[in-house]
């Protein structure tokens, strides 16, 4: 197995669906074209956003399968596995190694949570057994798996027990805490994607070399600056692009209640591109037309171009 090199900005993807409800995988070509022209050189699928616990295991497949043939747009693809139950993990995992993604990514089951360091390490080796020859991440997301177990033991543990673990996910707020401890053990040695938007610029202020945030797939300019500004040593500079993005994500979140954070976030990104990416799936809460044109107008108001 190759070492995983990535670095920079990875878009979480959003599913496309049609009106009735079924996938809308006819988006997704124009979907990559859009990042490909945006600089994005990663593809985090079938995860959060992507709404993974709203699929069918056929349905991830699916999305996968359509996401891989797309490589010479977005040439460094994660498909995101967890979530269902162990079994369903690892058919998903080894449709994805199957596949030759450039790694498997999981969160833990979320009925039956691993309480500890050590469990959760029995279960990354489980998954590890489906896909032996793809780089393993975790998907840290403690607030909404209910998972909250120190990264920097994990990773101490894990490295030394699973071969192909290659990092994690970091969906955190205690960046300069815990994520810097993160960054210490991994010693260089592994990829920590930065996962909330806000804390990107400090992410990277402590060490973290790439991020998978969703506003890469609509304010991706400014993304690509924080890093660019980061690696020139322009700390000051990064902060004031890093701004930008904060301002965006407090006017459009903090005017909608967390459970429509997806819905949010997919309405913003076809607002933002002009790619229709339809409705969410129940039980994610929808947006209302009132809700859309409250966030069409203060994007507008924030200066961006809304088709
Ligand atoms: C949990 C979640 O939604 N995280 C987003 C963030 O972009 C997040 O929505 C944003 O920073 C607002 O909190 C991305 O990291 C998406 C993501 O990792 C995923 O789809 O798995």
């Amino acid at each position: 197995m190759s070492r995983f090199l990535f670095r920079g900005m990875m878009a979480p993807t959003f599913t496309p669906f049609k009106d009735n409800g079924s996938l809308n995988l006819e988006l997704i070509p124009a979907y990559t074209k859009h990042l490909q022209q945006s600089g994005v050189k990663g593809a985090w699928v079938n995860g959060t956003v992507g709404e993974c616990m709203s699929m069918t295991v056929p349905e991830r497949k699916e999305v996968a399968e359509t996401w891989i043939k797309r490589r010479a747009d977005v040439p460094t693809i994660i498909i995101h596995c967890g979530g269902g139950c162990l079994k369903d993990t690892q058919e998903l995992a080894r449709h994805a190694e199957a596949l030759g993604a450039d790694g498997v990514a999981v969160f833990p089951c979320l009925f039956d949570k691993p309480e500890s360091t050590e469990e959760l390490v029995e279960y990354m080796q489980e998954v590890a057994t489906a896909c032996p020859n793809t780089p393993l991440f975790y998907y840290h997301y403690p607030i909404k798996t209910g998972v909250q177990l120190s990264m920097s033991e994990f990773l101490r543990e894990g490295m030394k027990r699973i071969p192909t673990l290659s990092g994690i996910k970091f969906t955190d707020v205690d960046v300069s805490g815990e994520g810097k401890k993160c960054v210490e053990v991994a010693q260089g040695s592994l990829a920590l994607f930065s996962g909330f938007d806000k804390t990107l610029q400090e992410a990277l202020s402590v060490g973290f070399t790439c991020a998978v945030n969703s506003g890469f797939n609509f304010l991706p300019q400014h993304g690509s600056q924080v890093f660019a500004l980061m690696e020139a040593g322009d700390a000051a500079g990064a902060i004031e692009a890093q701004g930008i993005i904060s301002t965006c994500f407090d006017t459009m979140l903090n005017a909608n209640d967390a459970p429509y954070t997806v819905s949010c976030l997919k309405t913003a990104t076809t607002l933002l591109t002009g790619l229709d990416f339809g409705a969410v799936r129940k039980p994610t809460r929808a947006f209302t037309h009132s809700m859309t044109n409250t966030l069409r107008k203060d994007l507008q108001e924030l200066g961006h171009k809304v088709y």
